[in-house]
Parts: C-alpha cells; sequence; structure tokens
C-alpha cells in the first residue's frame, strides 16, 4: 500500500506509521527462543509474553505496551494463537480452493455423500487481490482472553492468557462474497453454510486434520457484515504469524473463527464439522467439568458454541505493579491520576459507557471514552473504545480497589463476578486492579495490582493467598539482592485462592459449582503423587543423557516420564515438537500452565521413577514416629544409631522477633560453645580476605557449582553473626574445589517452606579463592517480626531451620555483571570501553553482599587503584548487616575505601558515635547525600555508580538522583 494511503487510513484511525515502525522494526527473526524449533525462520518482536512455552508459538503483549501502543496495534505486537508450526506458504504458490457442495440437500442423509462439488474454482493471490478491494480496521479478540483469571479459579482446558489477548489492526482484502458471486452464488437460501479450513499441515500430526470453520451464507453475503479475506495487515503483506498470504476476518467474532493461511472454503448444507469449530470454542454451563462434557456430550450442543464476542473491558493503566506517588505535598497538576483502559463487545455494537467504581461497585463513574475509528456506513463497530478517567491521588489511596465495566448500545454489561467454565473462554466479570498503600523512603505510594499476569508470570492479586505478595513485601524492606522467585507452581497458589473462595464466597454456590480443591489436588498431584516403594531413582544428569527426539524423557514435579511410546503415536495436540524440545529437562512449568486433568491423566503411563537418590533407610523422623507408636526394641535400636549418626538440634526459633545468638547461648550443650556474632565475623573476614588474594587454577581445582543444575552442598559451619543473621559454609566436593563465580555474579539457593518451592540470588560472602567452601550471609526473615508482612521469607525460614550435615540445592553462578582486577567491568558480556577508576556504591539491607563481594576483590588487590565509596541504607541501626567486616575493610584501606551509613530512622544508641562522627546518618538517599559523599561523573565514563537495592530504592531514589548529578545512563549499573 502506498505510504500517503496509510498513512491517511492510519490518521482516520488513530494510528501512525511512526508507532508501526518503531514497533515493527524491533521484530528479529529468529528469535532466540525459536532457534531450536520449526519456527525459526519467522521474525517476532522479543518482548511478547510466551503461553504455551517456547513451542507452538502462542503469545500476548505486555498489556501496558500495547497500551502504549496506540489504536492500531503494530503487527509484531498483535497476539498470537498457533497450534502447530507456522506453515511456510509462498505468495505465488498458494491457492484458496472454493466449492459449492449446496446441492446436496439438506434432508439427504450425511452419509450419502455426493460425488463432485456443483461449482468448483481455484483462487490465486492475484486472483484475490483483483477482486474489489477494501480496508477496515477490525479487532480481534482471542476467545481466551482473560482466561488466567479462570485458571486461578480452577484449572480450564486451556492455557494462561492475560488480559492483552486482543488486537486492533487496518485489514485489507476481498470482500468474502465477492468470492463467493464468482461461483456464481447471488443471493441467501435459509439452511446454507459457508465452511473454512486452513491447510493441513498447520496443526500437529495426529486426528485433528485441519482448523476450521463456518458461518451462515446469509452473514457471508451481508454487506454489512463486512466479511473479509484479507492478505493485507497495516498496509503490509500479512506476518506469517498473522496467516500469511491470506486468512479470514469476520468483524465481531472471536479470533478463533478467523482462520489463518486460509486454503478452502465450501458452501454446503452442514454447519462445519470441524473439531476446532465444535470443540475448541465454546462457553459451558459451570457444572460441566470434562467428565460430563464427554459422558453427556456437551461438545455438540449447539447453544453453548461461543461466535460472537462478548462485552469486556479492562484496566491499562495503573499497570500491573504500578507504583502511583501519592504524597498529598505534591503539587497541584500531580494531584490527579488517569486511569485508562479499554472496552469492546461483539456484534458490531457500540460501547455506550465505560465506568469505574473506586468504593468497590457501590457508586460508578462515568469515563471519557475515546473512538479511534467512525462506526463503517451500516452503523457497525468493529473496533475497541480506549476510556480514561482522571481521579484525584488522595482517593486512590483511600479505595482499595479500581473496578472498570463497560456498556453496550443493547445494555448488556459485564457480571460482578467470575463464572467459570471448562474451555475459560469470554471471560469478562468486571476488572479489578487492587490498590494498597505503601511508603518508601519517605514516600508514599499507591500499589496496584491487577488479577493476574499472563502465561506463567506470577504476579496478582488472585494469587495472594499462597503467599506471592512477600517477595514483594521483603524487597521493600531492603531485602532485595536478586529477587525471591516463588517456583511453586501456580497450581498452588489457585488451589488456596479456590479453597479460600469456596469458604468466603458465595459464587462458587450461585454458580452452582461444587467447592473444587480435591480436583485440583487430583490435576497436580496426579498421577503418582505417592512415591511407589519399589520407585527407580534418576539423577538429573541421567534424566538429562534423554534429550533427542528419538529418546525423550522429561521431567514433572520432580519424576520421571519417558514419553518415548507417546511419541510415537504422534497425537499430542501441542504437536511433538514441544515435547521434544524439553527433552531430558525439568518442563514442571510450561506443563502445569497449558494441561489440563485429561493431560495429566495421560502423562501416568509414562512414570518411569523419581528425580534424585534412593533414600538409604528411613529418615531420622519417621523412625521417631514409629517408635512414638510402639512399633518395638529394633526400631529403637535404628534410632540410637541414627542419634549417633547425626547431632539433633533444638527446634529453631521460626516466628516472631527471635535472638538467635542467644538460642545458641542457650543451647550451648548442643551447639558446643563456639563463637558467635561479631567474633564469628572476624573469622569470616579472614576466610574471605586469603580466599579474596588466593590464586586459582582451573586445572587444579574443578568447579564446585554449575549453572545448568542444582547441586546439593553439606552445610559444614552454621553460625549466628546477628540476632537475625547467620553465615552458612557449605562444603564443596573436595577441599580442592572451587565455587567458581567471578566476581558481580551469585548463585541460587533453593528450598521448600509451607509447601511453596522458593528460589533466591544470594551472593557468597567468599570469593573464589576459598576452596573447598562456599559461604553465606543470610538475614532471615521470621514469620510475625514484622506486621507489615506477617508471614516472613519463605526461603529465609527454610533456610534457618537447616542444621550443620544437612544439604541446600546451590545452581550457579548467574549475572550479568562480572568485574574483573584494574577496573575492567563486563556487563553483558560486554567490556566497557574505558576501565572504571571510580564507583559509588548503593546498597540497601541485603543488597549488601555483592558490594562486598566487589569491594573485598578491588582492595584484595594492591595493583587495582579503584576508589570505592559505598553508601549502606537501611531501616535502623539493628538492620545494618556486615558493619565489623565494612568498617575494617575501611580502616585498612583508607586511601580506596570511604563507608557512608544512611539510616531511615535511628531507634538505639549502638553506632551513636558513628553518628556523631558523621559517617551514619539518619536520612534517606537523594542527590545531596549522594553529591556530598559519592563521586563526580566523569566523561570517559571511568566514574560509575552501582547500585543493590530494592526496586523503589534504585528506581525512585538513586537512579532520578545519579541522573540529576549527570550521571549517564551508560554510568548507572543496577545489579
Ligand atoms: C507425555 C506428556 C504429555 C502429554 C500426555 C500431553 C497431553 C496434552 C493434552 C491432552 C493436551 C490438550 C489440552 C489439554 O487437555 O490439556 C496438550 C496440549 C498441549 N501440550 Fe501437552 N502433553 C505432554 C507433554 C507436553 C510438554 C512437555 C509440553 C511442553 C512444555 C506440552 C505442551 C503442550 C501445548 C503447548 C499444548 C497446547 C496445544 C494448543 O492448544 O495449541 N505438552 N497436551
Amino acid at each position: 500500500m502506498e505510504e500517503t494511503e496509510l498513512a491517511l487510513l492510519l490518521a482516520e484511525n488513530g494510528g501512525s506509521i511512526a508507532s508501526l515502525r518503531k514497533y515493527d522494526s524491533q521484530a528479529k527473526s529468529p528469535d532466540v527462543k525459536d532457534v531450536n524449533t520449526p519456527d525459526n525462520w519467522v521474525a517476532r518482536h522479543p518482548n511478547l509474553v510466551r503461553l504455551t512455552g517456547t513451542h507452538p508459538f502462542n503469545c500476548e503483549p505486555d498489556l501496558k505496551t500495547l497500551e502504549e501502543s496506540g489504536d492500531v496495534t503494530p503487527a509484531s505486537l498483535h497476539f498470537v494463537r498457533n497450534h502447530g508450526a507456522v506453515p511456510n506458504l509462498t505468495w505465488d504458490a498458494h491457492r484458496i480452493v472454493v466449492e459449492d457442495w449446496s446441492s446436496t440437500s439438506s434432508s439427504s442423509s450425511s452419509s450419502l455423500k455426493p460425488k463432485k462439488p456443483k461449482k468448483s474454482k481455484t483462487f490465486t493471490m492475484k486472483d484475490i487481490c483483483a477482486l474489489p478491494k477494501v480496508t477496515k480496521p477490525v479487532l480481534l479478540v482471542c476467545a481466551g482472553n482473560r482466561r488466567k483469571e479462570q485458571n486461578m479459579r480452577k484449572k480450564t482446558i486451556g492455557f494462561n492468557w492475560g488480559a492483552a489477548g486482543l488486537s486492533n489492526s487496518l485489514w485489507t482484502g476481498a470482500p468474502l462474497r465477492e468470492v463467493l458471486f464468482k461461483l456464481g452464488v447471488k443471493e441467501p437460501k435459509e439452511g446454507l453454510f459457508v465452511c473454512f479450513e486452513g491447510p493441513e499441515r498447520e496443526l500437529p500430526k495426529g486426528e485433528l486434520g485441519t482448523y476450521g470453520t463456518s458461518i451462515p451464507l446469509h452473514k457471508a453475503l451481508d454487506p454489512s457484515q463486512d466479511v473479509m479475506i484479507a492478505y493485507m495487515q497495516n498496509g503490509e503483506k500479512l506476518k506469517p504469524d498473522h496467516g500469511f498470504p491470506v486468512r479470514l476476518i469476520i468483524p465481531g467474532y472471536i479470533g478463533g473463527r478467523m482462520i489463518k493461511w486460509l486454503s478452502k472454503i465450501t458452501i454446503t448444507y452442514k454447519e462445519s464439522d470441524n473439531f476446532y469449530h465444535f470443540r475448541d470454542n465454546r462457553i459451558l454451563p459451570p457444572h460441566v467439568d470434562e467428565k460430563l462434557a464427554d459422558s453427556e456430550n456437551w461438545w455438540e450442543k449447539p447453544e453453548y458454541i461461543f461466535n460472537e464476542l462478548n462485552i469486556n473491558s479492562a484496566v491499562t493503566s495503573p499497570a500491573h505493579g504500578e507504583h502511583i506517588r501519592c504524597n498529598y505535598e505534591l503539587n497541584s497538576d500531580e494531584k490527579e491520576y488517569l486511569v485508562k483502559g479499554y472496552a469492546y463487545t461483539g456484534g458490531g455494537r457500540k460501547i455506550t459507557r465505560c465506568e469505574i467504581s473506586l468504593n468497590g461497585g457501590y457508586t460508578w463513574e462515568l469515563c471519557d471514552i475515546h473512538r479511534p475509528s467512525k462506526p463503517t456506513a451500516y452503523g457497525k463497530h468493529w473496533t475497541w473504545v480506549k476510556f480514561s478517567k482522571l481521579v484525584e491521588r488522595s482517593r486512590l489511596v483511600e479505595s482499595s480497589e479500581i473496578i472498570c465495566r463497560a456498556w453496550d448500545e443493547a445494555n448488556n454489561t459485564q457480571p460482578r463476578d467470575l463464572t467459570w467454565n471448562l474451555m475459560g473462554m469470554g471471560n469478562n466479570p468486571q476488572f479489578r486492579v487492587k490498590t494498597s498503600e505503601v511508603e518508601f523512603l519517605g514516600k508514599r505510594f499507591v500499589r496496584c495490582e491487577h488479577p493476574t499476569e499472563p502465561g506463567t508470570l506470577k504476579g496478582g492479586w488472585m494469587g495472594h493467598t499462597a503467599g506471592e505478595w512477600e517477595p514483594v513485601i521483603e524487597q521493600l524492606d531492603g531485602q532485595r539482592e536478586g529477587e525471591e522467585i516463588d517456583l511453586t507452581l501456580r497450581s498452588a497458589a489457585a488451589k488456596q485462592t479456590r479453597e479460600i473462595a469456596s469458604v468466603v464466597g458465595a459464587s462458587n454456590v450461585v454458580e452452582g459449582v461444587k467447592p473444587p480443591p480435591s480436583e485440583e489436588q487430583k490435576r497436580t498431584e496426579s498421577p503418582i503423587s505417592i512415591i511407589p516403594a519399589d520407585a527407580k531413582y534418576y539423577t538429573e544428569e541421567e534424566v538429562a543423557k534423554h534429550n533427542s527426539e528419538d529418546d525423550c524423557w522429561i521431567i514433572v514435579k520432580g519424576k520421571v516420564y519417558d514419553t518415548n511410546a507417546y511419541l510415537k503415536e504422534g497425537l499430542h495436540p501441542g504437536g511433538n515438537a514441544s515435547i521434544t524440545m524439553n527433552a531430558g529437562e525439568d518442563t514442571t512449568e510450561d506443563f502445569e500452565a497449558v494441561h489440563s486433568a485429561k493431560a495429566w491423566k495421560q502423562l501416568e503411563p509414562y512414570y518411569i521413577g523419581e528425580v534424585g537418590v534412593k533414600p538409604s533407610s528411613s529418615s531420622l523422623s519417621d523412625v521417631t514416629n514409629l517408635v512414638a507408636s510402639g512399633v518395638g526394641e529394633v526400631v529403637k535400636e535404628v534410632v540410637e544409631e541414627e542419634k549417633n549418626k547425626k547431632k539433633v538440634y533444638p527446634p529453631t526459633p521460626t516466628t516472631g522477633n527471635v535472638d538467635l545468638v542467644k538460642h545458641w547461648q542457650e543451647n550451648k550443650d548442643v551447639y558446643g560453645d563456639i563463637v558467635l556474632g561479631e567474633e564469628a565475623e572476624a573469622l569470616a573476614f579472614d576466610r574471605m580476605w586469603a580466599g579474596a588474594s588466593h590464586p586459582v587454577d582451573d586445572a587444579k581445582n574443578p568447579l564446585g557449582c554449575s549453572p545448568k543444575k542444582w547441586i546439593p552442598l553439606k552445610i559444614e559451619k552454621k553460625v549466628p553473626l546477628s540476632h537475625d543473621c547467620v553465615l552458612l559454609r557449605l562444603q564443596l566436593e573436595s577441599p580442592e574445589h572451587q565455587v567458581g563465580i567471578p566476581v558481580g555474579q551469585h548463585l541460587y539457593l533453593r528450598g521448600e517452606w509451607k509447601g511453596r518451592k522458593v528460589m533466591r540470588a544470594y551472593t557468597p560472602s567468599s570469593l573464589n579463592g576459598t576452596l573447598g567452601a562456599v559461604e553465606f550471609v543470610i538475614k532471615i526473615y521470621f514469620s510475625g517480626a514484622n506486621e507489615s508482612y506477617p508471614e516472613g521469607g519463605a526461603l529465609t525460614q527454610y533456610l534457618n531451620q537447616l542444621n550443620e550435615g544437612d544439604t541446600i540445592d546451590v545452581k550457579g553462578p548467574i549475572g550479568h555483571i562480572v568485574y574483573e582486577n584494574g577496573g575492567k567491568l563486563i556487563i553483558d558480556k560486554k567490556v566497557r570501553a574505558n576501565p572504571v577508576k571510580k564507583m559509588t556504591l548503593m546498597g540497601g539491607g541485603t543488597g549488601v553482599a555483592p558490594m562486598l563481594q566487589l569491594i573485598v576483590a578491588i582492595l584484595s588487590d594492591p595493583t587495582d587503584e579503584t576508589e570505592i565509596v559505598f553508601i549502606y541504607a537501611n531501616k535502623s541501626e539493628k538492620d545494618v548487616l556486615l558493619k565489623y567486616t565494612l568498617d575494617r575493610l575501611e580502616r585498612e584501606h583508607p586511601k580506596r575505601f570511604r563507608m557512608h551509613y544512611l539510616i531511615s530512622k535511628a531507634v538505639d544508641k549502638s553506632y551513636e558515635s558513628d553518628i556523631a562522627k558523621g559517617r551514619m546518618q539518619v536520612g534517606r538517599i537523594s542527590k545531596k547525600i549522594i553529591g556530598l559523599h559519592g563521586f563526580d561523573t566523569s566523561k570517559d565514563g571511568t566514574s560509575v555508580a552501582v547500585m543493590c537495592g530494592p526496586p523503589a530504592f534504585e528506581e525512585d531514589a538513586c537512579i532520578p538522583a545519579l541522573k540529576e548529578l549527570g550521571f549517564m545512563d551508560e554510568d548507572i549499573i543496577r545489579y
């Protein structure tokens, strides 16, 4: 299409060439994720959220990006729903076969197949382009848009679409009726349908054949319906993911009906009998589960089919995770916040109003509506509308949620509550963004949460009850050093949410759904939740050997499956490639995200054993239980034997304002007379220092950790350094082993606490040269110790209750920064042009760990002339970690290293003298403080600022201040 024509069309529909180009130019081929897939020739935008693992490609854009990209969505950001590999078609060779089978009478038995069509014609792309050309703005919406909310309630047959499964484009093509006219069809005839099919090879191998659907002939011929065979999107030929060279567009219908790579059109007396027409897109009543749907054949009941879109809306601003500044002292033009969102409905109806409520739906406020496109000549509205409403920030503070809903010209509106349906289609309850007030560094924010985040992303208020909140809260407390990642599968979160929902909410009862927890349990714990007595055990390395298309084992939830027999059948709905791509690996997260109870059941026959090492004998606690239940003398002997082997530690305190040093002192009989607190820190310092200056020879000192697999390391020493901080010394395989961690990188530790699997990146306090061991300083977040995060930190509490002799799983190193002595800084594998000479380090809370690693690496090398200032921020004096170590480093290296402590609040007098000397001050990070204590900027990139702390610390405090001080983006480095 001519650029001027396109520019004009875009301008008429709220779009611009600049916006399209900006995003489309970022699409690359192949995307790194596609390298080993059949789609390795397709260009894709790197920021799309993949919803079904690597392959097949199903994605949606980030909701905020979708908002920012404007009213006409760039093709590269358009959501994608693929069932298999993208067909690699060519413009010249592609054909659409059109046949008219309508001479077959409707009354004749369907088994009597006519021999040949009444008429038939084959269209090339040239033929299609020769037909009258139209361009229409049409919104495409995936029938599963917002499905993840349904999955959080109870797993549907379908994967996790967030609220960005929709996109608006200008589609150019030939009206379908023009194609039908060429076949001699003149007017609608009752009872006739037009059926459509994609190419044979689109779907994964198997019984399912092509992807197809149908519409009544009268709709196909009706000029007001604008049904079109489109070969251009936003003025360019279709992209492969969107149906190149040609696809169907049925405005006002769900996206699932708009067949891509259109290959066949047939006029028949029968609605399409394609699997996807009947089974894939339907909204069943909430009591119908998979079993009932099969036994009572709900799949065939015509009234539940989902064709025309239902009404829906969602909030796009605030985005999920957005923190809205809401200090009352803000000047007047910042007192308001613009809430924004989208709304759409089906059938070409007009959206007549959009509303938000800030009081739980008690009252509603009208929003402004922006309509990017005019209605068609027949008064049809085929696109979305955008709504917005200015609200005072103070009202957001008072409210606990922002709810939105839309109305259309038929006075349809969105229901208050979610109604679950087996396929999770058409989910459209009022969209709720939960808000809560948080304070950070003296500033007040409203933190916003959407119900869910797409795919396997963990955020959203619907997952709260399983504790997804903690990592965020911990970050706000200055906890972050890498973030805690919740490995607990979403289903566990969902399960708990549902359990609570079924107790608290009447909504299930209203819907007639029986509370489902046991079913959910069955789904994810099936097939083999109990380890069979004769179970075989495989190490991760053994499983990893079965990593090819011909020999494919996978791990799901700690269990090993040999999928070879299943692959041979070739019936996997996601295609064999989606399984073989994970050969030899743990695929739990993707498997969980995609599959229904049926798939879990189908997995069962392929179980071959457990991951791990077979337990040698029953564990101590099991045996103790047996003794308690009076099993007898033999068992007692075993207990004695076990006891002799392993020290029995007193239960580690877990709740409240615990003092770990006191606990150790009170249990000297078990722990022995060991050095604690500052003295223990002093010993650790010596070891760290010795290790830092010790050369490592890769040939002699094998690596003790791996970035590819978890290695269980034994706890050799556990010593409290302060009331809530312990030093863990983990033993490597031999005294010759090195941990293998470059300066600037961290290691993951993982564990399980109260049913939640969590992992988190920690920087060791020892360096590579500390042979035979690796040490970590861990701050424990006890439950009940802080009222704003009452459940405490999951991983830290897990680590706290482990004792000497236990093992911890470690993986790594990971990280995007590497420091090599002499000021060589490598970020994302790129060496900075000039060596660094001055470093202003800023850390919050446990963000001290990576800073310490860097400081020790620099100071222990007498030839490294880099100068360092470390501004270390904490809540109060007692939260300052590793003070002995930091002070000593400053004392011993006054020319190269300077410390400055910041505390938000002085609560005791422990560091009065530091305050008096001006090296500790009450205050928060600011331009003034960095300006006063940090280094100046440099023009040649030799002065850098490095930070590690909670996001708000970095984004709202450090970075703006550094920018004001003149630091360039490339000289501001975040861990
Ligand atoms: C023996 C192992 C497996 C079995 C028995 C199995 C079974 C199934 C079943 C029955 C479905 C249809 C949807 C449903 O009922 O849940 C499905 C869909 C799917 N599976 Fe699997 N699956 C297996 C392994 C995997 C693996 C390892 C992956 C990749 C992580 C995967 C990715 C997918 C995808 C992407 C779909 C969706 C296809 C679509 O709707 O486009 N599957 N699978």
